[in-house]
């Protein structure tokens, strides 16, 4: 089942045509991989696909709890609609534990108001208690929890690329998407987030879309991969055809990237 539909989708800044007439289906529980050379349209995209960009035209539609189409995409309602990303750039609050990063994630769940919260009710420590499980299920599950009181800012950057995707998965998505999650990991570390993401999509029973320029971890993982070039949509299909199509080796992986794989 197709969970996410992308239709005719376009966005242009000024002159420069980002992405171009995109047209994909991102299927249910899936591993759905967005690769393409520097530039082709790739965080657009993706920025199209959590409401911080509107599209010039075309449209996203989710087939969540409810059908929810572009213009009703804002980058504050994602999480409630049950899609959450991570960024290229990591975001974390430097200052603030790991586990109190994650633990914001997590907040978009909360089901009792700012009064339970002020007035101490039972509602207040029965969420707060849930917050406390899933949070340290997580740092768990990435091996952060001995890490849970040091301050972001210490951790290694692989490290905090896997507090940012457990701080996703505290909001409870359904749809993960993971805009370059290799990025700036050591070969160990790479091959340790591949299993961790092939682990937690089916554990949560989750729908991943990522970006990545790390060609282990795209092969590895995706079930399906979409190939980018200047905003155009220039391949599609499994690692496989990927690899031995073209115009995909022309733009982008190069004849010593076949050679190897
Ligand atoms: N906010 C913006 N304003 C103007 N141009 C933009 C903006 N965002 C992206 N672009 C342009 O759109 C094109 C696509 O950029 P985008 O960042 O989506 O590519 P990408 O595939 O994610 O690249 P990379 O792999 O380097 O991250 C580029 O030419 C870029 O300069």
């Amino acid at each position: 089942m197709e969970l996410v539909k992308v239709k005719e989708l376009s966005k242009d800044f000024g002159g420069v045509k980002a992405v171009q007439d995109i047209n994909i289906g991102i299927e249910e529980h899936e591993i759905t991989g967005i690769i393409g050379p520097n530039g082709a349209g790739k965080t657009t995209f993706f920025n199209l696909l959590t409401g911080i960009y509107t599209p010039s035209s075309g449209e996203i539609t989710y087939h969540l709890n409810n059908k929810v189409s572009s213009r009703h995409l804002k980058p504050q309602k994602m999480a409630k609609y049950g899609v959450a990303r991570t960024f290229q750039n990591i975001r974390l609050f430097k200052e603030m534990t790991v586990f109190d990063n994650v633990l914001i994630g997590y907040h978009c769940n909360m089901t009792y108001g700012i009064l339970p919260s002020i007035l101490r009710l039972p509602s207040f420590f029965k969420g707060e208690k849930a917050a406390n499980e899933k949070v340290t299920e997580l740092l768990k599950i990435f091996n952060l929890y001995d890490k849970k009181d040091e301050k972001a800012k210490n951790l290694s950057y692989g490290d905090q690329r896997k507090v940012e995707i457990a701080r996703a998965l505290a909001a409870n998505p359904r749809v993960l998407l993971l805009d370059e999650p290799a990025a700036g990991m050591n070969p160990n570390e790479t091959n340790e987030l591949t299993k961790l993401i092939q682990w937690v999509k089916d554990y949560f029973q989750l729908t991943v879309v990522l970006i990545e320029h790390d060609m282990s971890l795209v092969m590895k993982l995706c079930d399906k991969i979409f190939v980018f070039d200047y905003g155009h949509l220039i391949a599609e299909g499994t690692p496989a055809e990927v690899q031995n199509n073209e115009r995909v080796i022309k733009a982008y992986l190069g004849g010593d990237y076949v050679a190897q794989a």
